[in-house]
């Protein structure tokens, strides 16, 4: 049973929610202009996460009206062959957002395929430019990555205060522990990354107001390592073995779900937490970037 005054922030209706104003929106837009957001999904080989999470958005894309383009390219595709469907892509004017899923294959370089990205069209917000202006003092870029931004989402939405807060954020990878302690920055908190070369990540993270959990090890994040009300964001996504299911895996964070409900303030599930609201950011940023064409 976990502690009765712990909250459990519930992703999936916040992400539900997000939703429908994003289909307010996109009817709006449809019916002023006779225009609705298109967004370009590129899926590189067959890896069954990758077809997974790309099924996800499309079906998110079809019930709020957004159009979803979908390139399947097979695992070989050259390097320049990509490029020259990222810059047809960039060209095409019923297309607003460009999604590259990542991971790429190891013969295809992710950095020079992100910078072909239209700046305007940088969905995932990973172009060089827009993490760089993410990184300074009053810049700001054109978007922010989807999972960062569904983890501040999701702490403003529940009224917690990052201003002034210590944060801990694990991990540093491009795609969520650096950005998302970027944003922290931008809204004002104290941040410490915590990695996987740091010492006694504990008591560093013992510390935290706020902790923003992306290592990508199951469970590692234990209920004694948590700060008594302290708000969990756990992105981390981690299928393990287990044969009573139908898959024969479940998904759980990085965060012992269990134990830290006895010690947070608010904590968010796994799955059912981060994971939708990055879907629903994506569809956000889509909105945003039709929004900036469709009626200039
Ligand atoms: N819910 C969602 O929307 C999303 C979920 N995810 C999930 O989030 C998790 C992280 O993803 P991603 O950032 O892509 O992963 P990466 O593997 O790219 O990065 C993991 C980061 O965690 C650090 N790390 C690894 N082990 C430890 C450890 N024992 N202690 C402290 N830090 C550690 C690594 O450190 P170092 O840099 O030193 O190697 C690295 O910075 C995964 O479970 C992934 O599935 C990812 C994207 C979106
Ligand atoms: N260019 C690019 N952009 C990304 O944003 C990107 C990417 N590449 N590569 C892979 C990671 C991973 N990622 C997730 C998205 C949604 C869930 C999600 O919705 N998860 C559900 C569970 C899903 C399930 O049940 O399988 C949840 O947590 O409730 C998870 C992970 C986006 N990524």
């Amino acid at each position: 049973m976990s502690d009765p005054k712990v909250t459990i922030i519930d992703g999936k209706t916040v992400a539900q929610t997000i939703r429908s104003e994003i289909a307010a929106e996109v009817s709006r837009l449809s019916q002023t202009y006779g225009k609705v957001p298109g967004l370009a999904v590129v899926i590189v080989g067959q890896r069954k996460d990758s077809q997974s999470y790309v099924n996800m958005k499309r079906k998110a894309c079809a019930e709020v009206g957004i159009k979803s383009l979908d390139f399947d390219l097979p695992e070989n595709v050259s390097e320049s062959d990509l490029i020259f469907k990222v810059h047809e892509l960039n060209a095409n004017p019923d297309v607003h957002g460009i999604l590259v899923q990542l991971p790429l294959p190891k013969h295809i370089n992710e950095e020079k395929i992100l910078t072909e990205i239209s700046l305007e069209k940088d969905v995932d917000g990973f172009h060089p430019l827009n993490i760089g202006k993410l990184a300074m003092k009053g810049r700001d870029p054109l978007f922010v990555p989807c999972t960062p931004k569904g983890c501040i989402e999701l702490l403003t939405r529940h009224g917690i205060t990052i201003k002034g807060k210590n944060a801990v954020v694990v991990g540093r990878s491009n795609i969520v522990g650096l950005p998302v302690s970027l944003l922290l920055l931008k809204e004002d908190a104290t941040v410490t990354i915590v990695h996987s070369r740091t010492k006694e990540p504990e008591s560093i993270i013992r510390n935290a107001d706020i902790i923003i959990a992306a290592a990508g090890q199951p469970a590692m994040i234990k209920g004694s390592w948590i700060k008594p009300g302290a708000a969990v964001i756990d992105v981390g996504t981690n299928a393990v073995d287990d044969p009573s299911k139908k898959s024969g895996y479940r998904l759980v964070g990085d965060v012992d779900f269990q134990e830290a409900c006895k010690t947070a303030g608010c904590i968010t599930p796994v799955p059912g937490g981060a994971g939708p609201m990055t879907v629903a950011m994506l569809l956000k940023n889509t909105l945003d970037g039709a929004k900036r064409v469709i009626e200039c």
